[in-house]
């Protein structure tokens, strides 16, 4: 049995529920996954960080109510969060990175991801950042270092999409794809049609765990653009930057637009798109738009995301599940690390023969 040193950075809602999950389940992915987890490292902003080789106690972690620089008490802990000694030293196999997505420049996560693969270490990571901004760089580091960087919750949250088109649409022939990519607007304009103003909706939405640290980011479609941009590097072999694809929100819907959609038999919603034109080229969008409530998008309700993938050979395939989240989230991380164990063990190798 496998045991994978963790070192968690960022230790907000995401990182959290997989602490959760660490402290509740470890027994179970003993046996059914073939390894367990173990925190050996913390580091975040507001806590500090904290190294323990032998590892920390889950459940400690998560019922201690750390105050701002908490972590300075414990054993082999600083008030500071020290990211940089935490990733490059700390005795692990794997950097969980879930700070904040900076949909300007993806900093300090892309300085977090390559300062783990350069050590050695795997990347697991839901910050959209990295993923949307220096994807190749970090895959190219990830290969030169013999290592994984995996990023499946990056878009849509635990909801399998980006694996599972690579996985299981191969020579399908994507030409584009349309979809609900963020949790927070969706549950927003839902409530702003049960008659919810815009600030409440948006506060419920935080509440919940769905929106980001700078809920900006949701209502003004500058998180649906990176995944836009993830989406189509990774499916159709862009190399979109965010900056290049058109991107409107839903902030400018006032109440009125939301009613008088109702009235018109149509919803609301914020869809990100791209096609592969004629020419080659690959066009990305981020947009709100009027919806016909038989249109199969319509009808995707709270932080539910889905997307249509347009495929030559198929036609139009829809993946549809969660699309924010923390305990969601924390799957994908989960998801990443079984896809790590599987490769390294060869146990897909083993299934498939
Ligand atoms: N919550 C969700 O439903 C989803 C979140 N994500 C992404 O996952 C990441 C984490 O999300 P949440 O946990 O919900 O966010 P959060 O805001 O609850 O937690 C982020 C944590 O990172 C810490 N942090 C910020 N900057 C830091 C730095 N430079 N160094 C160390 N720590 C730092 C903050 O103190 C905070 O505790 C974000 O990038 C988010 O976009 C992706 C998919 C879904
Ligand atoms: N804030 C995002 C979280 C997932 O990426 C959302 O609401 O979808």
């Amino acid at each position: 049995m496998k045991i994978y040193n963790i070192a968690l950075i960022g230790f907000g809602g995401v990182n959290r529920a997989l602490t959760e999950l660490i402290a509740t389940k470890n027994s179970l992915w003993e046996r059914d996954l073939g390894f367990r987890l173990n925190i050996v490292a913390v580091s975040d902003l507001y806590l500090g960080s904290v190294i323990s080789p032998n590892g920390l106690d889950a459940k400690t972690l998560i019922e201690a109510n750390f105050a701002k620089g908490g972590f300075g008490r414990l054993s082999g802990g600083s008030a500071e969060a020290d990211n940089e000694t935490i990733i490059k030293s700390a005795p692990v196999d794997i950097v969980v990175e879930a700070t904040f997505t900076n949909p300007k420049d993806g900093e300090p996560a892309i300085s977090h991801c390559r300062w783990a693969l350069k050590s050695g270490k795997h990347v697991v990571t839901t910050n959209k950042g990295p993923v949307a901004i220096a994807a190749q760089e970090l895959k190219a580091l990830a290969k030169a270092n013999n290592v994984h960087f995996e990023y499946e919750g990056s878009v849509m949250s635990g909801t399998p999409v980006l694996r599972m088109a690579e996985k299981t649409l191969s020579g399908a022939e994507i030409k584009g794809f349309e979809g609900i990519l963020n949790g927070t607007s969706n549950f927003v304009l839902g409530r702003m049609e049960n008659g919810l103003d815009f600030a409440s909706a948006v506060a419920e939405a935080q509440a919940l765990g769905f929106a980001e640290a700078d809920p900006t980011a949701d209502v003004e479609g500058l998180d649906v653009r990176l995944k836009v941009v993830i989406l189509a590097n990774e499916l159709l072999g862009a190399n979109l930057k965010p900056e290049e694809v058109s991107c409107e929100g839903i902030s400018k819907l006032s109440p009125s637009d939301i009613d008088a959609a109702a009235k018109a038999n149509s919803r609301w919603k914020l869809i990100g798109s791209a096609v592969r034109n004629a020419d080659g080229t690959i066009t990305g969008s981020v947009a709100p738009k009027q919806l016909p409530l038989e249109h199969p998008l319509a009808g995707v309700n709270g932080a539910t995301n889905a997307v249509s993938l347009n495929t030559e050979l198929l036609g139009s395939v829809t993946v549809t599940g969660p699309g924010a989240g923390r305990t969601e989230t924390a799957y994908a991380l989960l998801s990443d690390i079984v896809a790590i164990h599987n490769a390294r063990s060869g146990s897909l190798a083993k299934d498939a023969a």
